[in-house]
């Protein structure tokens, strides 16, 4: 549960919050550059001054940042130069009090896979390793309650998606809420039950990810991304893909093994996807799955189309031309093809 009241006037700017989100596991903070998203974050934390500010039923507003029982990663969050990576996390193990979960430094380590790093040098890591060194060290704080700010901005999608699924089992083993701020929908995709869209210091939508997000791509005429949650994987040693089944449904995927992360979601670009009446023919990588036409969408000279395999919804667009000369009514059965999945 978060309650937020928050006024503040800069010369350009003001960041006017009143917000009251029930229950959330990991909220996402999605905006536009200057949008108020670190200054939504710092007046959780108590950097910044708000009327109002409540965690989990319990009144913080006047509470100093110490005494808040939550950690903020700030954007930029410099490590200890004169200790190498494993004294920077045995550091914050050492010194933070009043911890409320129980996770161990092997425990992190192995999360984040911190392993080959932790006797090296911090003045050699990359920006991406920095960030998931800086990762460890704030989950080794021990609170319950942790504000990122562009935690994994620096690491690549493979390396990004492990952390956010790192994330939600941390939320789902120790029960720890997160607020993580970003500028990509993407990841907040994949990671939030629960987003809050911020514009020019006011909130403009919050509520389940999947429509948030779904309410902003519709705004900037962009087909949204699909999101396959799948319940059961197998490993196919012959052609070394994994073979997932999806939720709700006796369709299955073949994957490369990159793309499989704890949390069972897969994300596929609208790019990666193409649909026909006739079943297609078998090409180079190529999965193909039945749905059924809901409905088409005429943007930018050509159509957003909304499929359902089973329960979950798919996004992808046709020209104008070829949606014309298909003539596909809404409930009919349509072969949709989820191309770049089992090669890297
Ligand atoms: N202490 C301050 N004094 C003056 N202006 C400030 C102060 N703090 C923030 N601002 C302004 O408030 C606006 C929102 O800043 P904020 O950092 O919260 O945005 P953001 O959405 O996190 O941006 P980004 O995604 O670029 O990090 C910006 O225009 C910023 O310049």
């Amino acid at each position: 549960m978060l309650k937020l009241q928050c006024k503040q006037v800069f010369d350009s700017f003001n960041l006017d919050v009143d917000i009251s989100i029930n229950d959330f596991n990991v909220l996402g903070v999605f905006g536009p550059s200057g949008s108020g998203k670190s200054s939504l974050l710092h007046a959780i934390a108590g950097l910044n001054s708000a009327r109002s500010v409540y965690i989990n039923n319990k009144n913080i507003t006047h509470l100093a940042p110490d005494k808040r029982a939550l950690t903020l990663q700030l954007q930029s969050c410099p490590l200890f130069p004169h200790l190498n990576v494993l004294g920077n996390l045995q550091f914050t193990q050492k010194h933070c009090k009043n911890k409320s979960t129980t996770l161990t430094l092997e425990r992190v380590s192995a999360l984040l896979n911190l392993e080959p790093l932790l006797n090296r040098d911090v003045s050699g890591l990359s920006g991406g390793e920095q960030q998931r060194v800086i990762f460890g060290r704030t989950l080794l704080s021990g609170q319950s309650v942790i504000l990122l700010d562009e935690p994994f901005s620096a690491l690549d999608w493979h390396t990004r998606f492990n952390m956010l699924s790192a994330v939600q089992e941390l939320n789902k083993q120790h029960a720890i809420k997160f607020i993580i701020v970003s500028h990509s929908l993407k990841e907040l995709l994949f990671c939030s039950d629960t987003l809050l869209h911020i514009v020019k210091g006011k909130v403009l939508a919050e509520g389940n990810a999947q429509q948030v997000a779904n309410a902003i791509y519709a705004s900037n005429n962009q087909t949204p991304l699909s999101v396959l949650n799948y319940s059961n994987q197998q490993f196919d040693e012959n052609f070394q893909v994994y073979k997932l089944t999806l939720n709700n449904s006796n369709q299955s995927l073949y994957v490369a093994p990159e793309h499989i992360k704890k949390n069972q979601k897969l994300i596929v670009e609208s790019a990666q996807i193409t649909c026909s009446k006739a079943k297609p023919s078998a090409t180079s990588d190529c999965n193909v799955l039945i749905g059924v036409f809901e409905h088409a969408k005429l943007i930018n000279n050509q159509y957003q189309l909304t499929i359902t395999v089973d329960t979950q919804l798919i996004y992808c667009t046709a020209s104008k031309r070829q949606w014309q000369q298909n003539e596909v009514n809404k409930g009919e059965l349509l072969y949709v093809s989820i191309n770049n999945l089992e090669t890297n």
